[in-house]
């Protein structure tokens, strides 16, 4: 079966209630990301961006509409079936890292794979290349608390795409880095992304960040305000607004 779209959402609508109050997180959304690109939701703050991406990724159900993800209906599913959708297939980034904190470099990057029945030998050699990937080789054994926030985040990259998720998420990944080492850790993203042709969902409120990707989603008050398609010879060079 060929699958050219990895996301398709159709008429995705999102009420949150609080008491008597209703809050319209995303108000009708419609949009399609192809397999193997690299896509930007960029809005401001309580935009919505980030419950569109947890609707992606099954964290959330829609109170309306329709999540297809490689050609199946993730708002039908139970949260068991949705549980095992999402180890099988999407890896995630966070803004915080979110790393276990008891665990060291190897382990955290080893773990999505234990979801996945890898041999403990398997996973740690695995483990090992992607953190050699990341330029984190000397650092295998240091748990989160003796690395920096950018090393950190290096690990928490390693262990997104370890498993070769076809569909990865970050959200906010580069809100608590300084500049540098934000583009040290997107161009990281970007290359592993790129190649193993994963698709890469990024959300931010950062427009410097946005012109890396294939297309730019502006998310305004729960809608999609306009798309931006990025050109090749543009991308990433561009500081405009
Ligand atoms: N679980 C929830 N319960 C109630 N309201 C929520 C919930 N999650 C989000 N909202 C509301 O939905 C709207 C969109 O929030 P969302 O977190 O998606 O925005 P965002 O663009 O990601 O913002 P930020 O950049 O600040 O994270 C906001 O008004 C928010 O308060």
């Amino acid at each position: 079966m060929d699958i050219t779209y990895a996301i398709e959402i159709k008429n995705a609508r999102k009420v949150f209630r609080i008491g008597e109050e209703k809050i319209i997180a995303l108000d009708d959304i419609s949009m399609n990301i192809k397999t193997g690109e690299i896509c930007c939701l960029l809005g401001t703050s309580g935009s919505g961006k980030s419950t569109l991406l947890n609707l992606m990724a099954g964290l959330e159900k829609p109170t309306k509409g329709s999540i297809i993800i490689h050609g199946k209906h993730i708002e039908k599913m139970s949260e068991k079936q949705l549980t095992n959708f999402r180890q099988k297939n999407i890896g995630f980034i966070f803004q915080s890292y979110n790393l276990m904190p008891t665990l060291n470099a190897l382990e955290n990057v080893s773990l999505p794979l234990t979801f996945r029945g890898v041999s403990k030998k398997a996973r740690e050699k695995a483990a090992f290349t992607m953190l050699k990937a990341v330029g984190l080789e000397k650092y295998i054994k240091h748990k989160p608390t003796q690395m920096s926030g950018g090393q950190q985040q290096r690990v928490g990259i390693a262990r997104a795409f370890v498993s070769k998720a076809p569909i990865v998420f970050a959200d906010e990944p580069t809100g608590n880095l300084d500049s540098k080492t934000t583009q040290e850790v997107l161009q990281l993203m970007l290359s592993l992304a790129k190649k193993n042709r994963q698709t890469l969902i990024i959300v931010t409120h950062d427009k410097s960040i946005a012109t890396f990707a294939d297309r730019i989603f502006y998310i305004l008050d729960g809608n999609i305000e306009k798309v931006e398609v990025n050109h090749e010879e543009s991308r990433g060079t561009s500081d405009e607004a």
